[in-house]
């Protein structure tokens, strides 16, 4: 971890917060959830539902029109200051044809940590090398971006994320167009940075895999519907409430991993 930044409390926490963007669509509506150290949490809900306006607000790339955020104690500006905070697009977010290779792509993650002429240090090359290798795209350090697979594509990004070396990481719908491989991949590598000590939090469709890897989970509808530990939150009853009564059977009807009692989320709001 490139930032040895201790806090004892929440990891992300977000207060009654609200997004109305200036064409007068709401995008959240008086959202609090309190996601603690070393959490994967999956951020679940229906198409606009608020799922990617309640991350950007997390990043700092939309701003709240009412309530709070805070990471590990801190704002949201301040933690992107020391680096506390990375994220992984969804692959419609960014632009192929910048005439940019693999290598340079997983550096960007590294650019808050240089010095102002942006001259990468040893150290700094490391990380990046150290990242290639853990998502196995060593091999594809030449190529330019826009010449790579949709898995690959998010190996590029989810290594720019993990030399950036943060405490949190913000993944938007990261096993879209990946195949089943790397899709493991990508759930072992969530498992290995929660045991490393990083708050992941995950946008996904993919629901039925939730209880797989994810210790909390949220629901989302503009407002929150349900949010606590998966064991006790992603039940039918919250499902319904989120997606519709087929939907949650269908889910639930595709997850492997034994469910527990349907019972109420601790912090149902
Ligand atoms: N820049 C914007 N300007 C105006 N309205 C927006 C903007 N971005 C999102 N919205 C609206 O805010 C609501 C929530 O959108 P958001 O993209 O957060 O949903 P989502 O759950 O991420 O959707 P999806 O699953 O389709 O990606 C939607 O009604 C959407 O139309």
């Amino acid at each position: 971890m490139s930032d040895q930044y201790q806090h004892d409390g929440p990891a992300i926490e977000v207060s009654r917060t609200s997004v109305r963007y200036p064409d007068g669509h709401l995008g959240i509506q008086d959202i609090s959830l309190t996601l603690p150290h070393a959490c994967v949490c999956a951020l679940i809900g229906p198409n606009g539902s608020g799922k990617s306006t309640l991350c950007k607000t997390i990043l700092g790339f939309t701003r709240p029109t009412s309530g709070r955020v805070q990471l590990m104690g801190m704002t949201v500006r301040q933690a992107q200051k020391r680096n506390l905070v990375a994220y992984v697009p969804q692959a419609e977010e960014v632009d192929w044809q910048f005439p940019v290779s693999v290598r340079d792509v997983v550096m960007m993650g590294r650019q808050g940590q240089m010095n102002w002429l942006r001259i990468p240090s040893a150290t700094d090359r490391r990380h990046v090398e150290a990242a290639m290798t853990r998502m196995e795209i060593t091999d594809l350090a030449h190529k330019q971006i826009g010449m790579l697979s949709g898995g690959q594509k998010k190996r590029v990004f989810l290594a720019r994320a993990l030399a950036q070396g943060s405490r949190i990481l913000v993944l938007d719908e990261p096993f879209t167009g990946v195949d089943a491989h790397t899709e493991q991949g990508i759930m072992a590598l969530i498992s290995g940075l929660r045991e490393e000590g990083v708050t992941v939090l995950i946008v996904t469709h993919a629901l039925s895999n939730v209880p797989q890897y994810c210790d909390h989970v949220a629901m989302v509808s503009r407002q929150l519907i349900a949010f606590g530990p998966v064991a006790t939150t992603f039940t039918q009853r919250h499902l319904a409430a989120t997606f519709g009564d087929v939907m949650a059977d269908t889910v639930l009807s595709g997850v492997e991993a034994d469910l527990p009692e349907r019972t109420a989320s601790w912090s149902l709001s």
